[in-house]
């Protein structure tokens, strides 16, 4: 369970966050909606104790993912990038990660095999594709079988094969009990995956609920965030 209470952030004299309140539940796919700069990455920065709020809570599973002592078990995280050093190849980084997580080699091989990298666990990361650098992304965030999923855009970088593994992915997880929060600017992607859905704009909550209740009375998901953040041709 992800619970997001009244999270305000500064940064200089511009209020990117302003009192953003949500949660994301045991056994849903929740989508993080908003346009460029709405606060999607500021806010997941936040929830991984990454950056601090100046106001408000962000809570996993009632603590704060920095209070946890093995917090890759809790929460798996998927933001910019693999997080892989250039030179390492993706097996020593994730044999490294799980090596501080206290895990096993071989969940090592399993993440490997799960996100499809097998065959390249032997290449450096630096030499991987945007979309192969997702996978590993992926992969290490799923080293410690974390009951809470937090994605940043995942599907960016991915083919189309890639993008349909990813929802089936996301999908399955939710299915097994976990909780899921990715966010996207993606609406058509949304629809087919989340079940809730929050859309934030200029740092605030502008809309949340089920996806049937986000959407109402609009044709589809796309027609209701742009009327929701007034962003008919504005920023697209
Ligand atoms: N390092 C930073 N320094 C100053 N301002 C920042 C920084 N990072 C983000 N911001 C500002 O915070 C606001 C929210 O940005 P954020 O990256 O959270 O948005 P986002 O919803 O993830 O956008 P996108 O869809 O473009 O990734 C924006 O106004 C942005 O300019």
């Amino acid at each position: 369970m992800i619970s997001i209470d009244g999270l305000t952030r500064v940064r200089g004299r511009t209020r990117i966050l302003h009192e953003v309140t949500f949660s994301a539940r045991p056994g849903r796919v929740t989508g993080f909606l908003g346009p460029n700069g709405a606060g999607k990455t500021s806010t997941l920065r936040l929830l991984l104790g990454l950056d601090r709020p100046q106001v408000g809570t962000a809570l996993i599973d009632g603590r704060p993912y920095a209070a946890w002592d093995r917090p890759l078990i809790v929460a798996g995280a998927l933001l910019d990038g693999s997080g892989a050093h250039r030179s390492r190849t993706a097996r020593a980084h994730l044999r490294w990660v799980a090596a501080s997580n206290g895990l096993s080699r071989a969940r090592v091989d399993q993440v490997l095999e799960i996100v499809g990298l097998t065959a390249d666990a032997g290449r450096r990361a630096g030499k991987f594709s945007l979309g192969m650098s997702r996978r590993l992304g992926l992969a290490t965030a799923l080293l410690g079988d974390p009951r809470v999923l937090i994605l940043d855009e995942p599907i960016n970088g991915l083919d189309p094969a890639g993008i349909r593994w990813m929802r089936t992915f996301l999908r399955d997880s939710a299915a097994q009990g976990r909780t899921v929060l990715l966010s996207s600017h993606l609406m058509g992607e949304l629809a087919e995956t989340a079940d809730d859905v929050v859309i934030i704009d200029g740092g605030r909550v502008v809309a949340g609920g089920t996806l049937a209740e986000v959407v109402a009375r609009h044709p589809t998901l796309e027609d209701a965030f742009l009327a929701y953040t007034a962003g008919e041709g504005s920023s697209w």
